[in-house]
């Protein structure tokens, strides 16, 4: 859950005013995430989210986020879209912080992905990366290999009270990636967050992509790895083979995967739980004092790297070549 941050309720009326988009009926902040402040607004024209951007977005990073949420809809992908203030603004500011108004998704995201939501999601993020393609704006990923040291760095011995050994383990991995991170593979816009939470479907069909706050330009394997993570292993930590397959199978019937990235997939697997793991780990340890949300676990993301360490090949993943 998560509200970081209180809006006084003059200052919330005066900011949905600016919109031009109704009268406000009612606010609601919203339980689930963890990186924003989310409030489900309803006006007497609509719903709508609003987004109070806080610590990890940085503000700069707004128009690439806003302008490709703009993009990908040109482009038939559903997603949010910004709404622009009556001043022609797609990003304002509320209760000090940036904020913005993004139009309300229909659908509902799934706790627990079956095969055909891993089938539907792979064909969705093909169609996500064919859509980016033409996107003219780049940002580079802020949470890749050089930004791991740090995020260790700064979970430092703390790491061994959530478990034992477990800041030696991290640093291994991040001393192996740096060594041997796959290079020049086919790369473009990528979400680089689309767990379960973030997609929404309608009677098992994809119906709709959120939170974009994580996109920026890197390899298109990468966000297939971070989906694997996601998407495909069973609350006891084992991977489901046949999620996997059916997940690689739906995005290969849009992009068929070069094989660079099929012989690179076991060390994206491998870092993307890593970047989970370390994210998860900084938060755990540093929850803001009266913030709303709940911190992730990261000793699933602990779990499943141990599962990426055993694997050679990517047939371990469902490629079936
Ligand atoms: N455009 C949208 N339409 C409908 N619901 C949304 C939309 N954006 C966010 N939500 C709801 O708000 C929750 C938190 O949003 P999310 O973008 O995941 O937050 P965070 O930025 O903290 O990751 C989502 O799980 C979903 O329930
Ligand atoms: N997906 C990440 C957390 C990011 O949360 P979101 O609220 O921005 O989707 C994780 O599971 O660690």
């Amino acid at each position: 859950m998560a509200v970081y941050t209180e809006v006084p309720d003059d200052e919330m009326a005066a900011f949905v005013a600016s919109y031009g988009i109704g009268e406000l009926l009612s606010v609601k902040g919203i339980a689930e995430g963890v990186s924003n402040s989310n409030f489900l607004l309803h006006t007497s024209k609509a719903f709508y989210i609003l987004t109070l951007y806080e610590e990890r977005v940085d503000i700069a990073d707004l128009p690439f986020f806003i302008g490709l949420m703009e993009h990908l809809a040109a482009r038939g992908l559903i997603c949010p879209q910004p709404v622009k203030a009556l001043n022609g603004s797609a990003v304002g500011r509320l209760a000090g912080r940036p904020a913005a108004i993004v139009t309300f998704l229909d659908g509902l995201s799934v706790r627990r992905p079956n095969v055909t939501h891993c089938a539907e999601l792979g064909r969705g993020l093909a169609l996500l990366h064919q859509a980016g393609a033409d996107f003219p704006m780049e940002r580079a990923n802020s949470l890749s290999v050089p930004d791991w040291r740090p995020l260790a760095e700064r979970a430092g011995a703390a790491a061994d009270t959530v478990s034992p050994g477990l800041a030696n383990r991290i640093m291994a991995e991040i001393e192996t990636h740096e060594r041997s991170w796959p290079q020049d593979l086919p790369r473009g816009v990528i979400h680089a967050d689309l767990f379960p939470n973030n997609v929404f479907f309608i009677k098992d069909r994809l119906s709709g992509l959120i939170d974009f706050y994580f996109a920026c330009t890197d390899a298109f394997a990468y966000d297939l790895a971070i989906c694997l993570n996601s998407w495909c292993f069973e609350a006891d930590a084992s991977f489901n083979l046949t999620k996997g397959q059916a997940m690689l199978a739906g995005y290969e019937s849009v992009r068929r995967l070069e094989e660079a990235e099929v012989a690179a997939l076991p060390a994206l697997c491998r870092g993307s739980a890593l970047r989970f793991l370390l994210t998860r780990l900084v938060d755990w340890l540093n929850v803001p004092p009266g913030a709303f949300v709940k911190p992730l676990d990261p000793l699933e993301y602990d779990r499943k790297l141990a599962f990426h360490q055993r694997v050679s090949d990517s047939r371990e993943y469902g490629l079936r070549r």
